[in-house]
């Protein structure tokens, strides 16, 4: 069986197509798996990292505002599905599939082109434009939210959760394997912060002005700040001098640092939201106000109305965030609560059926 799976950009379209592959490996070892990405994206470095091939697009997305760079978009567009149908031509995959960003535009139109059935994985609860057009081929899409038929073709819809790693789903497993890694002290709480795969400004600023209220406390903090804000943080650390707070610009060994979590402030990107809800860790959610249809809020909401997260708002963080995290590692009883209730909203088979639905599609 081949398969091409297509896209990224971020994180949060990236890691689940690793979790989609690696259950296609677990099902079918023999499987042969080929990444297309766009040239000098995240996915280009992470995919490798994670033992699969890849190869780059030349695309590059539009941008909103008038630009010259938009000139070159139309030539970018048409050599990168020039490359996508020859990859699909020499590749010869069974079926492709689509975790949206925009190497998946050209590939998947390439493989429907082609004859080659096609499977759409959408993450949020807002489609992306890319995974909208292509749903007219696809011939499944797999959500993770209901009431995605305001997107796509209701028959075409299987709601199945998003794909999580499954070293994450085991991540209390880790536990041990954590502390060693982190070089933390078992007597103290752990507080985890993620901004998602770019860090995001707010957390890292907050984080910043505040770390000496954590230290005072006694907290252990791992803080993940996103490639751009790396040198600010650090410079930050060895302003306070302390062994408690460590800095790291991207995390790959996210199931030990999910493992070693008393609790964990994050940005409510959709596959941060998965993963803490299979690892039922207390979390406080701080949606990035700037994404589309504000679809982080509403990730955010899925879990806050059912008393399984707390949220701070972007605006709010800067005043409330280091008070909310220090009160919610001192409440034992609402950390349990939180756990119990968020653990109830994983979908820890997502991968394994999604896997199957692109098994079937080659049948
Ligand atoms: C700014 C932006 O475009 N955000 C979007 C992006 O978020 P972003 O890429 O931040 O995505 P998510 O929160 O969905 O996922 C982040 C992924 O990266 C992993 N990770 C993160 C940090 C780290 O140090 N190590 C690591 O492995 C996480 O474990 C997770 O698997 O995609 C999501 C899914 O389409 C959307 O909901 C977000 O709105």
């Amino acid at each position: 069986m081949k398969v091409i799976i297509s896209g990224g950009g971020t994180g949060g379209h990236i890691y689940p197509a690793i979790a989609i592959a690696n259950e296609l490996k677990v099902i079918d070892p023999s499987v042969d798996i080929l990444f297309v990405g766009a040239e000098g994206k995240m996915e280009m470095e992470k995919v490798p990292r994670a033992g699969y091939q890849i190869v780059g697009l030349p695309i590059v997305g539009i941008k909103r505002e008038l630009t010259l760079a938009n000139l070159a978009f139309p030539f970018k567009l048409g050599r990168s599905f020039a490359r996508a149908q020859q990859i699909v031509r020499d590749f010869q995959p069974d079926v492709a599939v689509g975790v949206g960003g925009y190497a998946s535009g050209p590939l998947l139109l390439s493989a429907s082109l082609k004859g080659v059935p096609t499977l759409i994985q959408e993450q949020n609860s807002y489609a992306g434009l890319t995974n909208k057009a292509l749903s007219r081929w696809a011939k499944r899409i797999c959500v993770a939210y209901p009431g995605m038929n305001a997107f796509f073709p209701e028959e075409k819809i299987k709601l199945t959760g998003n794909p999580v790693r499954s070293d994450i789903q085991f991540a209390d497993q880790q536990l041990e394997a954590g502390r060693t890694l982190f070089n933390l002290d078992p007597t103290r709480p752990t507080l985890l912060v993620i901004g998602g795969s770019q860090g995001a400004r707010t957390l890292n600023e907050t984080l910043e002005a505040n770390l000496t209220q954590f230290i005072e406390a006694g907290v252990q903090v791992i803080w993940q700040t996103g490639a751009a804000f790396i040198e600010r943080a650090r410079a930050a650390v060895a302003a306070v001098n302390s062994p408690l707070v460590k800095a790291f610009d991207f995390i790959y060994e996210m199931d030990k640092a999910y493992a070693v979590a008393n609790a964990v402030v994050s940005r409510a990107g959709a596959l941060s939201v998965s993963e803490l809800c299979l690892v039922g860790r207390p979390a406080i959610l701080v949606p990035l106000p700037t994404a589309a249809e504000d679809h982080q809020t509403k990730n955010a909401m899925s879990l806050v109305e059912r008393n399984a997260a707390l949220l701070v708002n972007d605006r709010n963080a800067r005043e409330e965030l280091v008070a909310a995290a220090l009160h919610l590692l001192n409440d034992t009883d609402l950390c349990k609560r939180l756990s119990t209730e968020i653990k109830k909203l994983g979908k820890p088979n997502a991968a394994r059926d999604i896997a199957e639905e692109v098994i079937h599609l080659t049948k």
